[in-house]
């Protein structure tokens, strides 16, 4: 790079336009949306799609709500020309949508358009020429009024084949390319002109395409340069005023958005940005920027996924991960304090409320997505992200301490790997921690009885191989557990709920222990269809994963029972 870019670049001069009136306004309709998929995107790929994927391509934005389809550039090669035959010989174009097709402003170009588009019922007719300074300079060689005169003469060509044929309705477009370089009141000068040639009225209106063809200056400047065109040109009242914004700044949707404030009531784009270079203005996150605002776009991207792998598969680029609101990680948070807020948020949304979920600016189900993706796990997360995994895919709601114990657990497991953790693998990891935790006692089964108003039980259970049942009485089946046990532990919470799903179990139990020689408390869980039994194992899971944290003497406090010892004098023990 160069110490001093002054000498080679130099800032795009401000717009003299004291009195814009654009910062102001508020977008509160969608424009008339044209998709150029099939021409300035399809001009800017590998391989230009074939006839069946242009056709697959058209198909769906007809479905997702397009009405203006740039189709080809029919005069450029046999492809463009057979599509644009096909469409309407095979009658694929539905009553509401209008085909588009450009051309350069040359007689034997606009000729041959005029060909491909026999028996159209509307067709827009796309003339183009360059009007910049370089341009006129480099590729044209010609003078200001010389190029006029290019645009004007393409339209009395385009007028006279037009009035020829008038079972056709036709519309002319008119674009003064580099329009984001041309000196303003000569754009203004060659499109009056065109449109003096054309004579449109409110009734059969024209368009005015203004565009971006490269993305010069900030978007300020380009929503200036709308304004400064939207209040100068001759019949504005009979214009359709389009933008069509390329990204090479990567500021084209920005721009697009403040040049509908400044007065375009059109844009052209791609889905998902494809077209040349840094491509054409991505028309997926023009409308669902609109949408988040309460404006429906009237585009239909309610399947996003389906659009994008289908735009994938015709144009053979992939959509990065993290493309505003297609991108596979758009509805995803990795990081702890974002999955806490996102999974607080989502508690408390209610259906028929304005959507308020904190870093989700968009309800991902309005997008045909789930929000299986949205929270993932590696080790820049936190109890939040792991307990939203284990709730949303096993049904599983952990109570908040335990939310912050098993947390522990899952960091050793993502620092261990160093990579993503799934919601199976924090299963796994779950199961391993609390249910396995069958050492050195193993729950078999109960019996219960009543003793006046206490509990009685007659628990088996399995230490070093050896079976043996346990009696014990207390204030409920826990209660009677642990005494039967004799173990020195205090109960200080318990909590149990149905399981949904993800498991055969159809109840959770958790209860919370603490113990001499234990920091803090340790948590113990059952999971069983009887829940008298899941609140047995989690009080055996509970007791041994704290016998596995004490070390000494207080370890035999809190497992008392010696496989050694007769059964009659273990009951006598405890009691
Ligand atoms: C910004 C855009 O995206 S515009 C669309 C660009 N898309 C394409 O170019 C894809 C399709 N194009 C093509 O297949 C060809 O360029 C064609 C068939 C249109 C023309 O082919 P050719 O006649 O061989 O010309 P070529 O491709 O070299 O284009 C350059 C010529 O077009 C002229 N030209 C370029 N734009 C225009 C225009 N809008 N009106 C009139 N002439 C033009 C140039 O001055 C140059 O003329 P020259 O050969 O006399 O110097
Ligand atoms: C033909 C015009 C509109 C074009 O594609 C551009 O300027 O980018």
């Amino acid at each position: 790079m160069l110490k001093r870019p002054e000498q080679k670049y130099r800032a795009f001069a401000p717009i003299p336009l004291a009195d814009r009136t654009w910062p102001d306004r508020v977008i509160t309709a969608p424009p008339v949306w044209m998709s150029t998929d099939l021409r300035d995107g399809n001009q800017a790929l590998f391989e230009p799609m074939d006839p069946e994927r242009k056709l697959r391509m058209f198909r769906m934005l007809t479905e997702i709500g397009f009405k203006e389809i740039e189709v080809a550039f029919p005069s450029a090669s046999q492809t463009d020309f057979d599509f644009v035959r096909r469409l309407i010989e095979e009658d694929h174009i539905p009553e509401d949508v209008t085909i588009e097709v450009l051309t350069q402003s040359r007689e034997h170009l606009i000729r041959r358009t005029f060909e491909s588009l026999a028996g159209a019922r509307r067709a827009i007719v796309h003339l183009y020429n360059a009007t910049a300074p370089t341009f006129r300079r480099t590729v044209f060689n010609m003078s200001k009024e010389e190029v006029l005169a290019l645009a004007v003469s393409g339209t009395h060509l385009i007028r006279e084949l037009a009035e020829a044929r008038p079972e056709t309705e036709w519309v002319l477009q008119y674009s003064p390319e580099t329009f984001s370089a041309t000196e303003l009141d000569y754009a203004l000068e060659v499109c009056d002109a065109v449109s003096a040639a054309w004579e449109p009225t409110p009734e059969r209106k024209m368009i005015f395409n203004l565009p971006a063809t490269v993305e010069m200056a900030t978007p300020n400047i380009f929503a200036d340069q709308v304004e400064w065109m939207h209040r100068r040109l001759a019949r504005r009242d009979a214009i359709v005023l389009s933008v069509h914004p390329h990204n090479d700044r990567g500021t084209a949707v920005a721009a697009s958005e403040l040049a509908l404030m400044a007065g375009a009531d059109r844009v052209e784009g791609c889905l998902f940005g494809n077209g040349e270079r840094t491509g054409n203005v991505d028309i997926v996150t023009l409308a669902l920027n609109l949408y988040s605002q309460g404006v429906h776009p009237g585009l239909d991207l309610s399947d996003v996924s389906r659009v994008a792998r289908t735009v994938e598969d015709c144009t053979q680029l992939p959509i990065h991960p993290r493309h505003p609101y297609v991108g596979d990680l758009v509805f995803t948070a990795f990081s702890g304090s974002h999955q806490d807020a996102i999974r607080k948020g989502m508690a408390v949304q209610r259906a028929g409320e304005h959507w308020e979920v904190p870093y989700l600016p968009v309800d991902p189900h309005d997008l045909g997505r789930t929000y299986d993706s949205i929270i993932r796990v590696n080790s820049q997360s936190g109890k939040g992200g792991v307990a939203y995994l284990l709730e949303h895919s096993y049904g599983l709601a952990l109570p908040r301490r335990l939310q912050v114990e098993f947390s522990g657990a899952v960091q050793r497991l993502t620092d261990a790997t160093g990579h993503e953790v799934s919601a199976g693998d924090i299963w796994r990891c779950f199961e391993a921690e609390y249910l396995a935790a069958d050492d050195p006692l193993t729950f078999v089964g109960h019996h219960l009885s009543e003793h006046g108003d206490q509990q009685g039980i007659a628990l088996d259970i399995r230490i070093d191989g050896r079976e043996m049942t346990l009696h014990g009485v207390g204030n409920g089946p826990i209660d009677a557990a642990v005494h039967a046990l004799g173990a020195e532990v205090k109960v200080l919470s318990y909590a149990e709920h149905a399981l949904s799903q993800g498991s055969d179990a159809s109840a959770v139990a958790i209860v919370e222990l603490s113990a001499e020689g234990l920091p803090g408390s340790i948590h113990g869980v059952g999971m069983h269809a009887n829940i008298v039994t899941a609140s047995l194992r989690a009080l055996v899971s509970g007791i041994n994963r704290a016998h596995a944290r004490i070390a000494g003497p207080d370890r035999r406090r809190l497992v008392p029972v010696d496989p050694h010892m007769p059964e009659r004098d273990q009951a006598a023990a405890a009691r």
